[in-house]
């Protein structure tokens, strides 16, 4: 296959990616689960394409080239899942908690009060959680999550949810995300399109790429224009200008750009 080809993905998106890939400052950016780690059951079992993160990373080292995973998980738990597939992640920037956790004192500047809600928040999911078995609460430092995919069946995790949504979810100052077979409940203010602006204006960039799966995503992709790239992974609604089939094909769209980089 000559360089900059693939059979794989559809002729606008591989056009867009070649336009993209020649502009002079650039960012790169993906989400993780559902992009470049397949949903999988437990979030601890999940695992990223060695292949897209080794593309990333070689991105990274091009030239005015950032790139950065940008993702719901706690920015601590991201890094260690991204060194199971690359342990030198070298230049690729984490930012956690849906964008707004870029680095390891993110949890020192969550207040007091934010806490104290957090715990508050954190131990009324586990009261739900309790009550059906297979669910189960994630904690990162400025959210709780409610896990509802194991859960016995649909009306199962449909009542934990319905409970969640109407109990804690209504607190003073506990913003709430929906996601894939989850509810998250934060006390800070969370967006991933605040991330997107940030590693732009950073970088000077001309243009971003951004690929995203799941209902956080479109935030992100709310923030693109211009010559930006949106692809969105898998099925569902989206803003986003592009579409590819599944995680199978982050690589891919990555490994186009790094040709097109080189
Ligand atoms: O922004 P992302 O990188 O996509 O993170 C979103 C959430 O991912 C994790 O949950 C999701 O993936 C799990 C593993 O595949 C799956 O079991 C779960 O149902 C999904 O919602 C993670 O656990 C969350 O903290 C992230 O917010």
């Amino acid at each position: 296959m000559a360089t900059g080809e693939s059979p794989q993905l559809p002729a606008e998106l591989i056009a867009a990616l070649h336009a993209f890939a020649a502009l002079p400052t650039v960012v790169v950016a993906s989400d993780f689960d559902g992009c470049l780690a397949p949903i999988v059951a437990h979030p601890t079992d999940a695992r990223a394409d060695p292949a897209a993160v080794a593309a990333l990373v070689a991105l990274a080292a091009v030239p005015a080239t950032t790139t950065a995973i940008v993702s719901g998980r706690a920015r601590a738990d991201l890094a260690a899942l991204v060194a199971i597939a690359a342990p030198d992640r070298c230049g690729v920037a984490l930012v956690g908690s849906h964008g707004t956790e870029f680095d390891d004192d993110f949890a020192t500047r969550i207040t007091d009060a934010e806490r104290a809600l957090l715990a508050q928040v954190a131990a009324d999911l586990g009261e739900i959680a309790a009550q059906f078995p297979g669910t189960m609460v994630e904690t990162k430092p400025a959210s709780a999550v409610l896990h509802v995919r194991n859960a016995a069946d649909r009306a199962h995790s449909d009542a934990a949810l319905e409970l969640a949504r109407r109990g804690p979810a209504t607190r003073p100052g506990v913003h709430v995300t929906e996601g894939k077979a989850v509810l998250e409940l934060a006390v800070i203010e969370t967006g991933k399109g605040h991330a997107l602006d940030l590693l732009r204006a950073q970088s000077d960039a001309d243009a971003v790429c951004y690929l995203g799966d799941d209902v956080t995503d479109e935030n992100a992709f709310s923030h693109l224009r211009g010559s930006d790239i949106s692809i969105k992974v898998g099925d569902g609604n989206t803003i986003a200008r592009h579409r590819i089939a599944g995680p199978n094909l982050v690589g891919e769209v990555l490994r186009v750009l790094l040709e097109g980089r080189r």
